[in-house]
């Protein structure tokens, strides 16, 4: 048995049980705007760990980036717009009925509390997230609530050898999507996803510049931003 599965404190049928319920997708984002490069991601990571459900939580107000361009309601209708013809994803706007920073660690505390057991959470990030989690609130203990699952994304790289991150990658990861599955320990998988050199960042700077985005994002999405007028469209 691999060292880093650690099924001696549970029984046979507590471990069988673990493995036995669904898992839920957790993608959380500023999502200002939701384009491809998300969507394709939650679809891929859904297939692959056989996720029942993938729940889109638009951040209110992140808390390691500017105040977004658009208001935490706008970019939760543009997610409802994106997601609307796939069962498969669901919005969810808790982060947008609390007060104060959008911590990960408060919206997966709540949702295990919801869930009470019924199902397990997989915390999804690109691969430049995952960079970046040891800045966030109370990182070690994320681990507690929900399996971390890290898609690769182009440009982003993995932790660099002998940093915190780089060792609690190592202390924690899995193998496989198939041993994440069986394992009752959360941890971190990588996994590699289809290329999308698409990001937020880049279809704001195509509306700046007078460029459309079409095609990087979803159609009604895109008409949800013109009928709004949505990043300083002139
Ligand atoms: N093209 C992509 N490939 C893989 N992961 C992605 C991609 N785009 C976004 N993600 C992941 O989706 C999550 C939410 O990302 P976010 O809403 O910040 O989008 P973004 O395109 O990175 O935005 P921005 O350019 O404004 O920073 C993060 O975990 C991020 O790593
Ligand atoms: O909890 C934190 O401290 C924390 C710090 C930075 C980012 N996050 C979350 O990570 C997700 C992706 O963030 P971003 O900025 O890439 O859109 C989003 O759900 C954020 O709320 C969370």
């Amino acid at each position: 048995m691999p060292s880093h599965l650690h099924f001696t404190s549970m029984t046979m049928g507590e471990i069988s049980q673990a493995q036995a319920l669904p898992l839920i997708g957790i993608m959380g984002g500023t999502f200002d705007p939701i384009h491809f490069g998300h969507l394709r991601m939650a679809q891929e990571l859904a297939e692959a760990l056989n996720l029942t459900e993938v729940r889109f939580i638009p951040s209110a107000t992140p808390p390691h980036r500017d105040q977004p361009m658009t208001s935490a309601q706008q970019r939760a209708d543009m997610v409802a717009l994106a997601i609307a013809d796939n069962p498969l994803f669901k919005l969810d706007t808790r982060e947008l009925e609390r007060e104060g920073y959008s911590y990960t660690i408060d919206t997966l505390q709540s949702l295990n509390e919801e869930l009470q057991g019924q199902a397990r959470l997989c915390l999804l990030m690109g691969m430049d997230a995952f960079a970046g989690i040891t800045s966030w609130h109370r990182w070690e203990a994320l681990l507690q609530f929900a399996h971390i699952v890290v898609a690769t994304r182009p440009g982003a790289t993995l932790p660099v050898s002998h940093t915190a991150l780089d060792a609690w990658s190592q202390q924690h990861a899995i193998a496989s999507a198939q041993l994440l599955r069986r394992q009752t320990e959360n941890g971190i998988l990588k996994q590699e996803i289809t290329a999308l050199d698409i990001s937020a960042t880049k279809i704001r700077e195509h509306f700046a510049e007078g460029k459309t985005p079409r095609y990087l994002l979803p159609g009604n999405v895109l008409e949800y931003i013109n009928q709004q007028t949505l990043y300083h469209q002139s």
